[in-house]
């Protein structure tokens, strides 16, 4: 209903704007108004069809060359999301400062969906070329925004919603933006908090590295958040502002024009400790609390204080899974290809990086592809390379390709389910040969590798169906190792203890209360590890040092299948999921009732198709 009144209020904006030309002040938000002006003042009309230039294989290539240290930073949190993204029948996106989309994970069929109004890899998004949307307008206005359905300028837009924010770099440059899309008719209410959340922490791990010779200043009102992402930095070459973060900006009420210009000693008062948490006086007299790091005792304490960055949890592995890894290292240093199978989440790259570090060939590259997330398009020239000039737009000098790659290491192709039937053949035989033509090319190139692959795909079913070449499959699932998932560990309250300790729980004095503790060990975890342990991380930040977590900090849907819902619950469903899968669960559970139970009519409404919906049903029913 209200969603409803929300979109006759936008039709009613954008009839008054684009057809009688007056401005609807208060009927959209105010930058979704200015950026239909700036789109409009730039001649961009909202019948045309936008402007889409997609980049060629070999420029996406380049761009991702060009960005690499935005795509590894941002890694732990596209993996978050993603989990994220996938229960909730939607992606997430990563551009790079220009709004050029560098990857997109999450939701195949979304991500289908997607690509056919030209949200894919390789698209620019600036406001410019595809008009009002989320990652171009956050953009221009330099601040997370939201954009849903028709307040996108151009008409095909309608389908979106979309919730992004820009990555700032420790000087203020934008770096790129992170951003959440999905079907309209599914509200993901949280999104731009998760998204926002998602950067704060990137921005954060962007001061880990590459200031060891600066004074570095964190603090913050409250000291539990002194250590935390939520923290204010800043940080001083030789006494003059050179880096910070927006927090620290803020809260001394300066912007990006500070750096270069501003001195410590303008700022605050001499600190009475350095390195201690201790009192912080600004000259205006505000106090905070925090902690003076100078460049050679940081580069000590930074070693045996600073929280793991997100991607190095130490993993846990369970007895079998310790006996599986020593058997594959075995097996790789044969020279016999190992298949990883196992859930979405459950560890699998994981598992496959542990192997390539135990193994003979760990001092050389463990070249991991995801066969999923190339576009078909560019998976034979990635894998195989091409030579110089072999089709319009290759690089002058030609690309050797991923397989040439990983000579002497490993070659891991996860989602290997996925990949399309025409290169199985292609690949099988270089499996077979340990050559590569490259295209354009005759001439076979050694190379010598060994083979790593995974799937969440049954691969067996999917010989059965002829999706899979059963050759290949023979070839390279000489040993399956399959990893279980976490609702069969025998003793998930042993895990969760040990992955809150490896996350800094312990470190930060901080506790799960036992009813927290049993609730988590008894939730059954769709998403296995990735969402474990992106549920804890999220408790910890919700934690209070010295006080046990009590399980009122629990996300709605964790740990409550065990408990009988009320008469009244069952009646009228509360609104009180605060995880975007549950917010998609309620709005699915609605529009069945809402028709009266016909699945395809709820998933018409819902805009998603009736597989999609009985899956998360039954995913669901699952879990009660
Ligand atoms: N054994 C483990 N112990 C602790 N954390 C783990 C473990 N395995 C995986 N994780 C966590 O889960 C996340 C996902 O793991 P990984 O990417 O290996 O899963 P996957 O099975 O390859 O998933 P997908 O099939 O979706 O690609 C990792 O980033 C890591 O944080």
């Amino acid at each position: 209903m209200q969603s409803t009144i929300v979109k006759d209020t936008v039709q009613t904006a954008r009839r008054r704007f684009f057809d009688e030309g007056s401005l609807p002040e208060g009927l959209v938000a105010a930058p979704i108004l200015r950026s239909w002006q700036r789109c409009a003042t730039q001649g961009l009309n909202a019948e045309d069809k936008p402007r889409v230039e997609p980049l060629s294989a070999p420029e996406l290539r380049l761009l991702h060359e060009r960005n690499d240290l935005l795509r590894r930073i941002t890694r732990p949190e596209m993996a978050a999301l993603r989990a994220e993204a996938r229960l909730t029948d939607s992606v997430v996106i990563l551009t790079d400062n220009s709004g050029l989309v560098l990857d997109m994970v999450g939701n195949a069929e979304f991500a289908g969906r997607a690509s056919r109004v030209a949200l894919r890899p390789g698209v620019q998004w600036d406001e410019m070329a595809i008009g009002t949307n989320a990652i171009g307008t956050a953009l221009v206005e330099k601040r997370p925004i939201g954009v849903h359905g028709s307040e996108h300028f151009f008409d095909p837009h309608r389908i979106l919603t979309c919730a992004a924010a820009p990555i700032f770099g420790p000087r203020g440059e934008l770096s790129g933006v992170l951003d959440m899309s999905g079907h309209a008719s599914v509200r993901h209410v949280h999104a731009l908090g998760l998204v926002r959340l998602a950067v704060e922490q990137v921005e954060h791990r962007l001061f880990e590295r590459g200031f060891e010779d600066c004074t570095v200043l964190r603090f913050h009102q409250d000291a539990e958040l002194v250590g935390t992402a939520q923290e204010a930095v800043l940080v001083f070459r030789d006494d003059r502002l050179v880096a910070a973060n927006r927090r620290g900006l803020g809260f001394l009420k300066l912007d990006w024009s500070a750096l270069d210009q501003t001195r410590l000693s303008e700022l605050f008062e001499q600190p009475d400790r350095i390195g201690e948490l201790g009192q912080l006086r600004t000259r205006t007299g505000e106090d905070f609390r925090g902690r003076i790091a100078a460049p050679e005792e940081r580069s000590v304490r930074a070693v045996a204080v600073a929280p793991r960055a997100s991607a190095e949890v130490e993993p846990f592995f369970g007895q079998a899974t310790r006996a599986a890894l020593a058997r594959a290292i075995r097996l790789v240093d044969a020279d016999v290809p190992v298949l990883v199978h196992g859930e979405t989440g459950s560890g699998k790259e994981v598992f496959a990086r542990r192997i390539h570090a135990g193994s003979a060939r760990s001092a050389k590259p463990l070249v991991a592809i995801n066969c999923a997330a190339l576009p078909e398009g560019l998976i034979e020239s990635e894998l195989f390379g091409y030579e110089e000039g072999a089709f319009t737009g290759a690089r002058r000098r030609g690309h050797e390709g991923l397989l040439r790659q990983a000579d002497g290491g490993i070659l891991f192709l996860d989602e290997i389910g996925d990949m399309p039937l025409v290169l199985q053949g292609r690949l099988l035989r270089a499996l077979q040969d340990r050559q590569v033509v490259p295209l354009g090319g005759d001439k076979p190139v050694s190379v010598d590798f060994a083979l790593l692959c995974a799937t969440h795909r049954p691969l067996a079913d999917l010989v059965s169906s002829g999706t899979f070449r059963s050759d290949l499959y023979f070839r390279i699932a000489q040993y399956v190792v399959e990893l279980p998932p976490l609702r069969d560990h025998a003793d998930r309250s042993a895990l969760i203890d040990t992955l809150w300790d490896e996350l800094g729980g312990r470190r930060a004095g901080v506790t799960l209360a036992p009813e927290t503790l049993r609730r988590l060990a008894a939730h059954d975890w769709p998403g296995n590890f990735r969402q474990l342990v992106g549920t804890l991380r999220a408790l910890l930040a919700l934690a209070e040092p010295g006080e046990p977590l009590d399980a009122s900090a629990l996300p709605a849907d964790i740990g409550m299948g065990d408990k009988p819902a009320t008469r009244k619950e069952e009646v009228v469903p509360p609104r009180t999921a605060n995880t975007l899968s549950a917010l998609t669960r309620e709005a699915m559970s609605e529009a069945l009732a809402a028709h009266n139970g016909n699945v395809s009519r709820a998933a018409r409404s819902l805009g998603i198709d009736r597989t999609t919906l009985y899956r998360r049903l039954l995913w669901r029913g699952a879990q009660s």
